[in-house]
């Protein structure tokens, strides 16, 4: 029996175990698949190759402060860094044990965003409305500029070269339409995803893949339709729109994204990488082409062509290219 305590309505402790060195996280869970034996085609227990990753905070849908942004970065670069992880989950903890709403995430927390973007706060600091602006001023770690590093847990979702799987179990709105819009894949709850951007409505835009990228994947109009309007739309709608791949019973989402994880670990890693980075390319621009152009250099590199090119500057000789043809 799991020891695991409560972490989700959507989370199943017996497919999952904690990550050590994690054991800190105090916005984010982290957790490595396990098998349950026959059923998942691995011995019980033992790893698969999927990692879940949840925004803590469900008494505010989840919404993001900086060390929230923090933990999701370093997961997320754990996960990119563990040779046996093929795919990610994306999804965020609930419902929420105050009034029972769901988030998938609900952007940035809007309690502590200053003049210059979201502020580390002091654990004893007074947020609440009531507070004087001198008081909660000096509560802020004026040494630590306001953050807007949400958008580097984008660009690393977006370049690392793991699959990404949103499960929006609740409210995405915000910056947190825009994290589902960078994930490579997304499902959503039928009962609880609900959509909104509302961006423009407390002053902000994502003027970068939350927007750009949300009209390659529903269409100019549409995204700023989306954007402009602010309105809330559903599961169905979003899978209508291209903005989810699939909207799926609440209880079984996370199954369901399993299964995507589980079908993804079928393929050659090598295949999904280049074509994670080459659906990026264009979009990307240089940037894009240097991810993409990384891969192939690392491909290059595994050829006997290019040991030559390095064994004959070791040797101190001229390469020898005649077994390597001019390919056309
Ligand atoms: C998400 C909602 C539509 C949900 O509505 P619902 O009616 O279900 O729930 P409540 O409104 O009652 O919320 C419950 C509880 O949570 C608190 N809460 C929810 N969202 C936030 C939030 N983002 N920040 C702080 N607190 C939040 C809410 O106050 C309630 O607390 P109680 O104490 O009263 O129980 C609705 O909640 C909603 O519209 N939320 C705000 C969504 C929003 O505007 N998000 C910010 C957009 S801007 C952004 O995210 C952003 C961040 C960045 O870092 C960027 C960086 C660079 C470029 C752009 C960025 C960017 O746009």
């Amino acid at each position: 029996m799991s020891m695991l305590p409560f972490v989700s309505d959507t989370f199943d402790p017996s497919r999952w175990r904690e990550i050590p060195g994690f054991e800190g996280l105090k916005e984010v869970t982290y957790h490595r698949g396990i098998s349950r034996g026959e059923v998942d085609g691995a011995p019980a227990g033992t790893d698969l190759p999927v990692v879940r990753i949840a925004i803590d905070r469900p008494d505010v849908r989840n919404a993001f402060r900086p060390a929230t942004v923090d933990e999701l970065f370093i997961t997320l670069d754990h996960a990119r860094q563990s040779g046996d992880v093929a795919a990610v989950i994306l999804t965020g903890n609930g419902p929420s044990p105050k009034d029972g709403g769901y988030g998938f995430c609900s952007g940035g927390d809007q309690r502590i965003r200053g003049r210059d973007g979201y502020r580390y706060e002091n654990d004893n600091a007074d947020f609440s409305v009531e507070a004087d602006l001198d008081q909660r001023r000096a509560q802020i770690d004026a040494a630590r500029a306001g953050r807007l590093h949400i958008l580097e847990v984008q660009r690393l979702i977006r370049t690392m070269p793991k699959v990404v799987i949103a499960a929006v179990n609740g409210w995405a709105a915000g910056g947190g339409h825009s994290l589902n819009v960078v994930c490579d894949l997304s499902l959503a709850s039928l009962e609880h995803a609900k959509f909104m951007q509302t961006d423009a409505n407390v002053g902000s835009f994502d003027a970068g893949y939350g927007s750009a990228l949300l009209a390659r994947q529903c269409g100019d109009k549409r995204a700023r339709e989306i954007f402009f309007l602010a309105r809330e739309y559903d599961a169905t709608t979003a899978e209508k729109w291209g903005v989810v791949n699939e909207a799926v019973p609440h209880a079984e989402l996370e199954e369901r994204a399993l299964d995507y994880a589980r079908i993804i670990a079928t393929k050659s890693p090598q295949a999904i990488r280049m074509l994670k980075f080459a659906f990026n390319l264009a979009d990307d621009g240089l940037a894009g082409q240097q991810v993409f152009a990384g891969e192939a250099t690392r491909l290059a590199y595994m050829t006997d062509e290019a040991a030559e090119g390095r064994d004959a500057f070791l040797e101190r000789r001229q390469p020898d290219w005649s077994s390597y043809p001019y390919y056309f």
